[in-house]
């Protein structure tokens, strides 16, 4: 289930359980900090494990274009050759897309390093306040201008008269990696300078990273304090040789979550007990929460509780800012409600990630309050509602992550998943890897095969859901001729399809509050129906809808591109079909039972038409694929059908 990054959507099917070993991606922020460190210091560092994602390719093309030799290593490696504090290019322009860590650190390294440079990136970067590590760098002498917002990027660096000593102040509110930007270039300046940190100093665990990052390349910041941070004269940064990027922790939370939600155990290799980076910490939120936890020095591994349900928790994630939004959504599936406290820094993030994750919460049935640093979550009463129009993501690759845990609900369509290459671009391949969807039964076949007589009664069978595709098309086909809309107006007949009002129950078919199971199944109606299930709008109108029947335990289906288009994952398919002349009869004895007048002649070939019809289309034609099983129920009674469909079903599971 991998996506690319222009792909519209993508629709996850519900999912019963989840369990399973994840190889964690490097982690984001340790890539970017080891490859400026290296880039900077003096000899050469082979960095291994490193991301490979949007936000890396930003930080590894800018330091080429600065003049770093860097080259590929392994699969997932790369070999820096340290410029030792000078990068010979000392003029460039460079784009550093929404990349914030390599954004901040950057723009404090370049500041300081005496060159002229202009620095930007997409326009939601340029919305992303550094008016704060501006001030801080000219206070030390740099020569910074704004080229568009003031206080926010771009940017355009010439040469100053830099000169670090002294004290330099900057805020630690708004980002920490205004002042992580700070301490790594500071050694750049050769002198003795302290950094004091004015106001609350958020998200500290990436700040501790920072420095842990430093030490390892030989740069030992002294603390005094919890807010002053002194970097000794004659600091410079020299490589260790070889370092290794742990797993990254923020990405480790959506697949501990989904042990959580899923029973488990999901286990995440490449962060544990002794890892620098912060997000670690998310697992013992997951605790509170009732999940049950192993941490240990490499991998994290997390199960559902025993009592099977999360319960809602009141959190301060001040230091999980990332992490924390993974708890937004899991909350969807805990007892009581959830708040978490001191988010601030969620509004200037690739999104306002407050208002962002409130209203998108919203779309699935929770009841959420906000405030300027805080959210909180009620689960939906009755059970999550799926939006049709998918949950949106804002260019924001945590959202898309983050919602499909929804998934555990009910289907979920995920827009514009392809942001996810920020920092995890085979997120949903892996996903997919760790969840169990739930199972479906697709049975495909042409007309009055005795597909829908077949599959209704394996649903029974199982006590599983039952979809019967063809009443969409029907019901599209008999809302249009009552709305005045002809079966060859494509795109009136895809809105109609669109907000088809539909209730199906035991044994009717409701259209806008009136039963409508006999006035579908008319003959003219039935040619309607062939007809507008020809247009590509109509289905693409209907894909959703019918992926939404997909709940637990299970569902069987009928139709005609079941297996093929609508549910390509189905674990059983099967290919129903008899002679057409058998057809004819049975649907000839299907109208009579039902007091209608019917000729066998008329539906022999009605049928003949219907099957050309539909095995010619373009979209999604009638046809057996191979992995199909194929059914004859010519000579069959429906008891033997359906015992083969249950006996291969029973083969398939
Ligand atoms: N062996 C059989 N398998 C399935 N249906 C059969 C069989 N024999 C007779 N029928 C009858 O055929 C008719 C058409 O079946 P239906 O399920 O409506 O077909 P479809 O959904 O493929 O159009 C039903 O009245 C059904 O009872
Ligand atoms: N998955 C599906 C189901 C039905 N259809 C169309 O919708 C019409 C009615 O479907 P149906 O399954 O109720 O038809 P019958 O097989 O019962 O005649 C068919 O003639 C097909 O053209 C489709 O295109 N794709």
């Amino acid at each position: 289930m991998g996506v690319t990054k222009k792909q519209a959507f993508i629709d996850l099917p519900a999912v019963c359980s989840a369990g399973g070993v994840v190889r964690l991606p490097g982690s984001k922020s340790l890539s970017n900090r080891l490859l400026l460190l290296s880039a900077l210091s003096a000899g050469e560092t082979e960095i291994s494990g490193l991301l490979a994602s949007d936000d890396t390719a930003r930080m590894l093309d800018a330091l080429r274009i600065l003049g770093v030799r860097i080259e590929p290593q392994g699969v997932s490696g790369v070999r820096v050759q340290g410029v030792g504090g000078r990068f010979p290019v000392r003029k460039a322009a460079l784009f550093l897309g929404n990349a914030g860590t390599a954004f901040r650190s950057l723009t404090a390294v370049l500041a300081l390093a005496g060159g002229d440079y202009t620095l930007s990136g997409v326009p939601r970067m340029h919305e992303r306040p550094i008016g704060d590590l501006v001030d801080g760098l000219r206070r030390l002498g740099a020569h910074i201008d704004y080229l568009g917002n003031e206080n926010y990027p771009p940017l355009a660096i010439r040469p100053g008269t830099v000169r670090p000593g002294g004290c330099v102040q900057i805020r630690g509110d708004v980002s920490s990696q205004f002042l992580s930007g700070l301490l790594m270039a500071l050694p750049l300046g050769g002198v003795e300078t302290a950094v004091e940190v004015t106001g609350e100093l958020i998200s500290r665990p990436y700040v501790e990273m920072t420095l842990a990052v430093m030490a390892r390349f030989g740069v030992e910041v002294i603390r005094e304090g919890g807010r002053r941070f002194v970097v000794p004269a004659g600091s410079a940064y020299r490589s260790p040789g070889r370092v290794r990027v742990e797993g990254d922790a923020s990405s480790a939370s959506y697949f501990l979550a989904l042990g959580a939600l899923g029973g488990g155990p999901v286990r995440v290799e490449g962060v544990g007990a002794d890892s620098v980076q912060g997000d670690v910490r998310f697992a013992e939120a997951l605790a509170q929460m009732g999940a049950r936890i192993d941490v240990g020095d490499r991998a994290i591994t997390a199960r559902a509780p025993a009592s099977g349900r999360l319960h809602g928790i009141d959190l301060d994630a001040n230091a999980i800012p990332d992490a924390a939004m993974t708890l937004a959504t899991t909350a969807l599936f805990a007892e009581g409600e959830t708040t978490l406290r001191n988010i601030a820094s969620w509004r200037v993030k690739e999104t306002d990630r407050i208002a962002a994750m409130a209203a998108e919460l919203k779309k699935l049935g929770a009841t959420v309050d906000a405030g300027a640093d805080w959210l909180r979550i009620h689960p939906p009463s009755g059970g999550l509602s799926s939006p049709p129009e998918g949950v949106d993501t804002y260019e924001d690759h945590r959202m898309a992550m983050c919602f499909s845990l929804a998934a555990f609900g009910a289907p979920v369509r995920i827009n514009d998943p392809g942001c996810v290459a920020k920092t995890f671009p085979d997120y949903f391949a892996r996903f997919a890897e760790v969840t169990q969807a739930v199972p479906v039964i697709a049975i495909d076949g042409p007309s009055a095969s005795g597909k829908g007589t077949v599959a209704a009664r394996v649903a029974t069978a199982l006590g599983w859901h039952y979809l019967d595709s063809g009443a969409l098309y029907r019901l599209t086909a008999l809302a249009a001729q009552r709305a005045g809309v002809t079966w060859d107006d494509e795109q009136a007949l895809a809105v109609i399809a669109a907000r088809l009002n539909v209730r199906f129950d035991s044994d009717s078919v409701w259209l806008a509050g009136e039963p409508v199971s006999a006035a579908i199944r008319s003959e003219v109606i039935s040619a309607g129906a062939s007809q507008v299930a020809a247009w590509p709008a109509v289905r693409a109108a209907l894909l959703f809808r019918q992926r939404l029947f997909r709940r637990a335990p299970g569902l069987v289906t009928d139709g005609r591109d079941m297996g093929s288009v609508v549910f390509p994952d189905a674990q059983t398919k099967i290919f129903l079909t008899a002679r057409v002349e058998v057809r004819a009869q049975r649907r000839y004895q299907q109208l009579r039972e039902n007091g209608m007048s019917a000729s066998i002649q008329p539906i022999l070939q009605d049928l003949r038409e219907r099957d050309e019809r539909d095995s010619q289309r373009p979209v999604a034609p009638l046809r057996q694929s191979e992995e199909a099983c194929l059914l004859d129920t010519s000579d069959l009674t429906i008891e033997q059908a359906v015992e083969k469909v249950l006996a291969w079903h029973g083969e398939a599971v």
